[in-house]
């Protein structure tokens, strides 16, 4: 599969996790190998940021060739995000932050006026930022102007398993924009992380639909799979959908 580049760094995988709602860590660790991933995320709120490397789930992600994507959630406003995002760096030494600013707890809503605002000191302050957004192609241009290393647009809100609730919008998001689109949040089976990489977003990060699974270590390998077929069928171009039938031999041989 064709490699991703997001800031300094390729992913051969484009399927990403979150490590919350397994069971267990140990089952967590196995669904994370058997999918492939290149990059997790992890909350800030669930580790002690005294002592993440005594924290005995970092032993199951941090690993060499995984790259650690801690994430804001919780957060409320920009003030908030940028206190957690520089706990988060001096935490896992990683200046790379996925900005989460949900204030909302019903839908848990991405704020877009405080996550712009955050992107841009989070970007002058040096971070790497991914930002959890709605699928607005114009929120998500004027973030790849602020700097941000990619826009992740959410498909439905997250944890509900719904799949893609905004097709129309997120393909203007793929459109308009010139950094890597990683859809977020929302897709609940393979079929539905295959349906947004056909369009040509560029990766997905799947949590709920993984780790809520009867079987999470076959799911994660159903959504790896279901990420390259997609991935594939976008780069072999998909044929134009049509309104009426379009046979494929004259209808007029047999006529009587
Ligand atoms: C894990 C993470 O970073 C979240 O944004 C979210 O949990 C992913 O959404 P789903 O749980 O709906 O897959």
């Amino acid at each position: 599969m064709s490699k991703l580049y997001i800031a300094d760094k390729i992913f051969e995988s484009r399927l990403f996790l979150g490590t919350s709602k397994f069971n267990s860590y140990e089952l967590m660790g196995e669904a994370i190998a058997a999918s492939k991933t290149q990059m997790v995320t992890v909350s800030m709120k669930r580790l002690d940021p005294d002592k993440p490397h005594k924290d005995s789930m970092m032993k199951y992600v941090r690993k060499p060739g995984l790259q650690l994507l801690p994430n804001t959630s919780g957060v409320r406003n920009a003030k908030e995000a940028v206190f957690a995002a520089e706990l988060a760096r001096s935490a896992f030494e990683t200046n790379w932050i996925k900005l989460e600013i949900h204030p909302d707890p019903t839908y848990l809503l991405p704020d877009p006026i405080e996550t712009y605002n955050a992107t841009v000191e989070l970007v002058q302050k040096g971070f790497v930022v991914l930002p959890y957004t709605i699928a607005d192609p114009l929120l998500c241009k004027r973030l790849e102007e602020a700097g941000a290393a990619c826009v992740m647009p959410m498909a439905a809100p997250i944890g509900t398993s719904k799949g893609v609730s905004n097709k129309d919008l997120l393909r203007m998001v793929v459109e308009t924009c010139n950094i890597p689109v990683i859809v977020d949040a929302g897709l609940g089976a393979p079929s539905h992380a295959a349906e947004v990489m056909e369009m040509g977003v560029d990766a997905v990060l799947v949590n709920t639909a993984i780790a809520r699974s009867g079987n999470p270590v076959e799911m994660a390998k159903a959504f790896s799979m279901a990420v390259e077929s997609g991935r594939m069928a976008y780069l072999a171009e998909l044929t134009e959908q049509r309104d009426i039938a379009d046979s494929g031999s004259p209808l007029t041989s047999y006529r009587l």
